[in-house]
């Protein structure tokens, strides 16, 4: 589990017209591999879904997974994985993440899904606005990162003190060879600089 125990379960779902207007300005194709990392029961899971992605959802809070396993019973498109974002193995192939994960550990996952194991392509994330500046002025280390659509406090239920925006990380050379990844990754993803506090 991350954090320090004192987890809370407060959150900030993103509202369905958000969720499609985010993913019309971000063209999943069908069949791409994309991971949606906090999906809590499925804002933009559902959607990506119906879009043609393969997705696999990753959500520690058990009754939201179980929610949203629940709302894709019979979709072999969808996995749904109850766990933590910052530990659950990630796909081995080039995929995509499409999130709008918990601002508290949105820096470790940009490290993680930027490291020298992840085979991540892409990824859009809805972060703090001044998040997605402070990447786009200085990009992780193979990749680019651009700040994509504005995302106001009011697309969010509740809504959160401060706008938001999609940080767009492009991934510029091929991922390094990956060997033995399961049981290291959860450790490298944990190394390197360590995360500002974050809170909406
Ligand atoms: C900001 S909410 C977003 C939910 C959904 N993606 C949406 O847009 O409505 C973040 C979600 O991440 C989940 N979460 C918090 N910490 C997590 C962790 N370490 N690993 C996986 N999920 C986590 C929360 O339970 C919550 O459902």
């Amino acid at each position: 589990m991350s954090g320090n125990g004192q987890r809370r379960w407060g959150w900030h779902r993103l509202r369905t017209t958000w969720a499609e207007r985010i993913l019309d300005g971000i063209a999943v194709g069908e069949g791409d591999l994309v991971l949606d990392l906090g999906s809590g029961t499925g804002a933009l899971t559902l959607p990506l879904a119906a879009r043609g992605a393969r997705v696999i959802a990753v959500e520690l809070h058990a009754g939201r997974a179980r929610s949203l396993r629940h709302a894709v019973a019979g979709q072999d498109r969808v996995q749904v994985v109850e766990g933590d974002l910052l530990e659950t193995p990630l796909p081995r192939r080039p995929f995509r993440v499409v999130a709008n994960p918990p601002y508290a550990v949105a820096a470790a996952l940009v490290r993680r899904l930027t490291g020298r194991d992840s085979a991540l392509r892409r990824a859009d994330l809805v972060v703090p606005r001044w998040m997605a500046n402070r990447y786009a002025a200085a990009p992780p280390r193979g990749f680019t990162a651009e700040v994509g659509a504005h995302v106001p406090a009011a697309a969010f239920d509740p809504p959160p003190r401060a706008d938001s925006a999609v940080l767009v990380l492009r991934r510029t050379r091929a991922p390094q060879r990956r060997q033995g990844q399961r049981g290291r990754q959860g450790q490298r993803g944990r190394r390197g600089r360590r995360a500002a506090p974050m809170r909406r």
